[in-house]
């Protein structure tokens, strides 16, 4: 389970979502989805393939629109229209599908799309390498990633490591939120234990984090709340400390092996 919280801190709702809806023409994705999320709590999305996880994803970082149904974040009701709108409230997302560029070395990755410049002039910009680097620098740091020459290309490194990247560029810029989406599905051991790593380091620094993960395994060491998906809807909601690889799994088939008084199914 995740670290405790510090005793007697009233924590705010940072995201909520009410009744929300992705319709792929006649496939409904996501239904009816009401979700909560606390500000630095952790929690885990789970369910089968094709429960509705990503596509709850998608609608929260900007990157599809829902059909239907409210997203409120940080207290104010959110119409991203696209990744842009998402990262400027302070979302960000890792997907596994990485969105770096294989040609360009880390700073110029970790800094895609936000490039620092010394100066404007018309249509052309100065790049600041410099403090490109040394940024690059203290997000790698921050998160705790060692990666031996910076300048080399992400076409040359391990997907480990190139996970760790993508981590760190999202640790790095998300203010207030940060979503992932199955981070360490196509990783070794090693490299898991990485970005759980990164993870646990997030937690400490009080930025929440939803987790879309198949490994039970891994949602029981990191979060706080598991959320349980079953096809596009959402099946329930169980506390880590208080529940049981057994009681996960019936939520996640529909299929009730006994009567479990943790989970508050919805
Ligand atoms: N762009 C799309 N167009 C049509 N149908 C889609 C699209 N994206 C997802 N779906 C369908 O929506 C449903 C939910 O898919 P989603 O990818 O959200 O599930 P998931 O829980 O993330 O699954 P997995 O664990 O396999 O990644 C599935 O039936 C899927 O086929």
């Amino acid at each position: 389970m995740a670290d405790a919280e510090p005793a007697g801190k009233e924590r705010k709702v940072i995201l909520r979502t009410e009744g929300l809806t992705k319709h792929y023409g006649g496939v409904h994705a996501l239904q009816d989805a009401d979700f909560e999320l606390l500000d630095g709590e952790h929690v885990a999305i789970v369910g089968d393939n094709g429960a509705g996880k990503s596509t709850f994803v998608r609608q929260i970082t900007g990157v599809e629109r829902p059909t239907a149904g409210r997203i409120l974040f940080d207290g104010r009701e959110m119409d991203f229209q696209n990744p842009v709108d998402a990262r400027e409230a302070g979302i960000e997302a890792v997907f596994q599908n990485l969105a770096l560029a294989d040609d360009l070395d880390v700073p110029s990755n970790i800094f895609l799309g936000r490039e620092e410049t010394y100066f404007n002039l018309g249509p052309f910009s100065f790049l600041n390498e410099k403090k490109m680097f040394q940024r690059s620098q203290e997000a790698l740091e921050k998160t705790g990633v060692k990666i031996p020459n910076l300048h080399n290309s992400i076409a040359n490194m391990s997907g480990g490591q190139r996970q760790c990247v993508a981590i760190s560029r999202a640790a790095s810029f998300a203010s207030k939120l940060i979503l992932m989406d199955e981070p360490t599905a196509a990783l070794g051991v090693q490299e898991t234990t990485q970005v759980e790593n990164i993870i646990r380091g997030l937690k400490k620094r009080g930025i929440p984090l939803i987790l879309v993960s198949h490994n039970l395994r891994q949602v029981f060491n990191l979060v706080d709340k598991i959320w349980v998906f079953r096809r596009g809807r959402i099946a329930g909601m169980l506390e880590a400390d208080k529940t049981d690889g057994n009681e996960v799994v019936s939520l996640i088939t529909g299929v009730q092996s006994g009567v479990h008084e943790n989970a508050s199914y919805i």
